[in-house]
Formats: C-alpha cells, structure tokens, sequence
C-alpha cells in the first residue's frame, strides 16, 4: 500500500471510491467540500488560491529580465498582496493615480492594474520618449494588447496598418469632403435619433432623452457614410454592429484580463461577451464583404467614368475609405474577414470616443448654463453669414461652407478643449510598449515588455500647469489664442502639446482626431442652435460624473459584464 494510484479505477470513478479501501479518508467531492466551508474560510482560499496562481504565473515569465527600479505605489502595508492592491485599481485607479502623483511629484513609480503594471513617467520625459521609434517603442503594442487581439480575431492590427494610414492619407488631406458627406447624414439621422417629432407634437414640452446614446446613434451613421457609404450607413445590422462591438470587445477583453494569461484558453470559451465579438465579426463580414463585391465589379466602369465615356450613378461614385483600403491595401489585408475586422475595430476608436466627448461637453454646459448665450451668440451670428449648421451640406463644394463653419466656431472650440482637460478619455496617456530594453537620458532603464504611461488626467488638472484647474473656463484656449496675433493658430482643438493629451502625442497621436473635432463641432452647434437641453429635476443640476473602470473613463456604456 505505498500509493494513492490506483490504476484499476474505472473512468468517471470520483477518488473518494478508488480511496475507499485504503484509508479512511473522508474526501468529500469538491463542490460540497467549497459549500460546507463559512464565508472567512471561502475568502481565505480564493485569496491563497489566487495568490498561488498569480505568484506561478509571475515565476513562470519572469526569465532573467532586467527589473524596473521604481517604486510600485500603492500597497496599504507590507502584507498587502499584490493582486488586492491590482483589484483597487479597477475601481478607484482615479484616486490611486492622483495620490500617487500628489506623493510622488516628477517621480517614476509603477501602477498595477490586473494584467500589467505600468511605469508612470512624469511630462518631462515625453518629448525624450516621442523621438523613440515605433519599433521600439508602440502604441499598438499597449493599446492593442488592451483587447486581448488573438481571442477576437484582430491580431493582424499588430501586424499591418492600413486602418491608420487610410486616415492619414485619405480622410485628414480630404478632411473637408468626407466631413462634408457626414454632415448630410448628420441630417438624415436628425429626426430619427432625436424626438423632434415628439416635440413638435407636444407643442415643444421638455422630452427626456439619453444624450450619449443618442449621439452614438448619430455618429455613428456619419462614420458609416465616411468608411463604408451608402446603404451600408442605413443598415440598421451595421449600425448596431458599430456600436456594440465596442461595448462587448472591451466588456470580454476586460473579463479575460482578470484572470492569469494561461487560463485565457478555459475562460474565453465562457464569455458571453466575446461570443457576441464573434458574431458580430461574423455579420460585419455579410456587409463588408458585398461593398467590397461592388468595388471589384465597378472597377472598369468607375476607370470608363473617369475617361468620360460613361456615367456613374451616385451610389457607384461614391469615394469612401474602404474603396481606398481596397486599392491600396496588400495580401492579407484586403480579404474580407480581415477588413471587417478593420471596419469593426475602426467603429472602436471612433464612435465611442467621439460620443463621449460630445456628451461630456453637453453635461458641461447644461451644469454651467451661462454659457448657453454666449455659445448661442456665435453660433447665431455664423448662421446669419453662411446659413443654419443643418442646411450647409452637399453643396458642391468640397465642404467649403462647412470648413468656414467649424473655423469660426472658436468658442465651441476653447469648449471642446476645456471639457478634454478635464475630462479626458483615459486616465493614463499616452501608453506604450517597450519593444525592446531602452534606457534615458537621464539613465532611467526600462526593460522591455514594460507599460509606459503618462498621468494624463492629473497632468492636465495640476495648477502648475492650468491656473485654477478645477474652476470650468470654457474661454480659457480662446484667451491664449488672442493673446496676441502668434498665437491665433495654436491651443485649437486636434493640436496635440505636451499639456494637451487628450489625442495622445507625437507621430503615433489620434489619426482621426480632426475628423472627430468637426464632427463634434457641427453636432453641438446643431444641437445649441435648434434645442435647449437642461438636466431633469431630480439631478439637481449636477452633471453625471465619469465613471472609471481601471483607467479606462466611460460616462454610460451600458457595461455589463455578461
Ligand atoms: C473625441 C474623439 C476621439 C478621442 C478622444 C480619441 C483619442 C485617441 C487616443 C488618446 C489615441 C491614442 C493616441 C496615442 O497613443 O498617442 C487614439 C488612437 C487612435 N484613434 Fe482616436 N480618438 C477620437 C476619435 C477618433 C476617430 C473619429 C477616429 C477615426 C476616424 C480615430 C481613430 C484612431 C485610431 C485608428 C487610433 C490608433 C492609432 C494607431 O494605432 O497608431 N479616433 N485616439
């Protein structure tokens, strides 16, 4: 009797049978062993069990690494252990980032959040870091790795990057065009997403609405018009598509990264959310796969038209982004799983964002209501010149009108940037992936594999940079921008500026942050010119506050976990 294996067991035979004739050892089965257990008991082994898996793991990829030589900040005491101090960080990595930086002022120290820790810079690295190549130093790296890629079929967003060129060399050269093209579906989506019907019946009683999604709704027809064209821009399929797949791509992502890398194959499987990011992968391939049929099959009609000898009609004329991708793209990225997958990730970084902001903005004015008259008086006065925001497109030519339009908005403008500093979409910003070992000027060494971040919220809220941050001063990028006739190009909304991150920094900056600015502009300029909008009663006044789940800020994602 010198073993506990006892190869005679039977398949399916529980180990308390195949013990039974040994020793008496009451081995109950594991279920009823966790519920026979009191809740101290239950806590004390998932917080052992867990600190198990997370020390394995950590043993398993440390390797001879090179380690980080700054504080990690946070830890209550000696014994805290580390993945409670990573579980404070999903709730409250706003008031950690801003203790740590109040402590720790122009000092590196490292944040842990579930699944990396960061190495939190102070601004005076940022320009050292901007001219660090992107083979060395990515964005992609850092943001892409956030959606855990080879669980939801966009790995190829590591690997090519024609989603960002397509907007660098399409869409910002012809900014004006294809902001021209959003705008008429601004107008088309109007009285479906908003209840002017409703209010028109009413004899113009408050109605309530939920302005973010309203907004999403909005934004993202534009963006449909712009990427894929007509009628994909009016499929309800692709338009629910392009806003869900972003609430469930974070929703699963966000899920998988509570548990250790190696469980990802045992936990994907179990994800609701992630099973819908593959549904709509699916879906979004039945839409983009017949726009990118029509591009093949207008091919030699589109290059006749150009010689003059036949005419198009105007759905074969249109010019969208994905007829550029598909000329330009190469091999792989011009199959249609992997340009729906662009498409789908492209909705990500501009619909949510863009909504988001828009609303923080509105939230803004709506809590400081004077602000109403003077927003109004500028858009008035535009309106007299040029014509009301809603009846200046598809006039023929190349968005003219609409770029004078955005131009003199420079009110709206300070109020856009006022909102993006203090509420900006991230807490830490830029982020960074070291690609390989780096070390500073100053000898600061980061290894690679290393989150690089900068503390983008409490930067742009510190009174060494922004006199009285805390005090909301939409006028506050008007005045440096008359200050004096050098100026009047600078503080715009879109330029990025070490103390203005709220698009990132640098070459590897938000591509579509100019879109994104007129996009805004016009929707809140249409909004302040046709409606008033005030909070209902029972908020008192007081504007939503931004919600963060680890540095990530959301005002309302419907976020669920399944
Ligand atoms: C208010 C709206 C928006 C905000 C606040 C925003 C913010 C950002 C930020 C902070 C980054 C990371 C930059 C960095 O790491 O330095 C980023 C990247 C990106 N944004 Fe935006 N964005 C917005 C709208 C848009 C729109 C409308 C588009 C598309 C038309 C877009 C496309 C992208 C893409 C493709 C990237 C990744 C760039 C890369 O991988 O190099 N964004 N955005």
């Amino acid at each position: 009797m010198n073993t506990l294996h006892n190869t005679s067991t039977p398949p399916g035979v529980g180990i308390q049978e195949s013990l039974a004739g040994y020793h008496h050892i009451n081995l109950l089965p594991l279920k009823e062993k966790i519920e026979s257990l009191s809740y101290p008991k239950t806590f004390a082994l998932i917080l052992v069990t867990s600190w198990l898996l997370s020390s394995t793991a950590k043993w398993l990829t440390s390797g001879k690494r090179k380690k980080l030589t700054v504080p990690v900040f946070g830890y209550r005491s000696w014994f805290e252990p580390t993945f409670l101090l990573q579980t404070r960080f999903v709730t409250s990595a706003k008031q950690l980032v801003h203790e740590a930086y109040t402590k720790m002022p122009n000092m590196p120290f490292v944040l842990k959040r579930y699944d990396a820790d960061f190495l939190i810079l102070p601004i005076r690295y940022l320009e050292e870091l901007r001219l660090i190549p992107i083979t060395k130093l990515s964005n992609k790296g850092a943001n892409v790795a956030n959606l855990v890629p080879e669980y939801h079929n966009i790995t190829f967003l590591l690997t090519n990057n024609l989603h960002v060129e397509v907007l660098r060399k399409k869409l910002t050269p012809e900014l004006w065009k294809f902001i021209d093209l959003a705008s008429t579906e601004l107008s088309h989506g109007w009285d479906i997403s908003l209840p002017t019907a409703e209010l028109n019946a009413n004899g113009n009683k408050w109605v309530k609405i939920d302005f973010e999604r309203t907004v999403r709704d909005l934004v993202a027809r534009m963006t449909a018009k712009v990427f894929l064209g007509n009628p994909a821009c009016r499929d309800q399929t692709w338009l629910d598509i392009s806003v869900d797949f972003s609430i469930d791509l974070f929703t699963a992502s966000f899920t998988m990264k509570m548990f250790p890398p190696w469980m990802y194959p045992l936990i994907a499987p179990l994800i609701p959310a992630r099973r819908r990011v593959l549904k709509q992968l699916k879906a979004a391939q039945a839409i983009v796969g017949e726009q990118m049929a029509k591009h093949d099959s207008l091919k030699e009609k589109r290059a006749k038209a150009a010689r003059g000898e036949v005419a198009l009609t105007e759905e074969e004329a249109q010019d969208t982004l994905l007829d550029w991708m598909l000329d330009h793209g190469k091999g792989s990225e011009v199959t249609v799983e992997e340009m729906s997958g662009r498409q789908c990730v492209l909705t990500l970084a501009s619909i949510h964002t863009t909504a988001s902001q828009t609303a923080n903005m509105m939230f803004d004015l709506c809590a400081h209501p004077q602000w109403w008259d003077v927003l109004r008086e500028e858009v008035d006065e535009i309106a007299k010149d040029l014509g009301p925001p809603g009846l200046v497109t598809g006039r023929g030519d190349g968005g003219a009108t609409i770029k004078e339009w955005c131009a003199r908005l420079e009110k709206l403008d300070s109020f856009f940037q006022e909102t993006q500093r203090r509420e900006p979409p991230i807490l830490l910003g830029p982020q960074r992936l070291a690609l390989t070992p780096l070390t500073l000027k100053d000898g600061l060494h980061i290894p690679r594999g290393t989150r690089v971040a900068f503390p983008m919220h409490e930067h742009q809220n510190d009174p060494l940079i922004y006199p009285n941050p805390h005090q909301f001063d939409p006028l506050r990028f008007y005045r440096k921008r008359h200050s004096s006739p050098d100026q009047l190009n600078l503080h715009m909304a879109g330029q990025t500026h070490p103390n203005v991150l709220g698009f990132g920094y640098g070459n590897q900056a938000c591509p579509g942050r100019q879109f994104a600015v007129a996009e805004i502009k016009l929707i809140m300029a249409r909004m302040v010119y046709e409606f008033e909008f005030r909070f209902p009663d029972e908020m008192k006044g007081q504007r939503p506050r931004t919600g963060y789940v680890n540095e990530m800020g959301m005002n309302d994602w419907g976020l669920g976990f399944w």
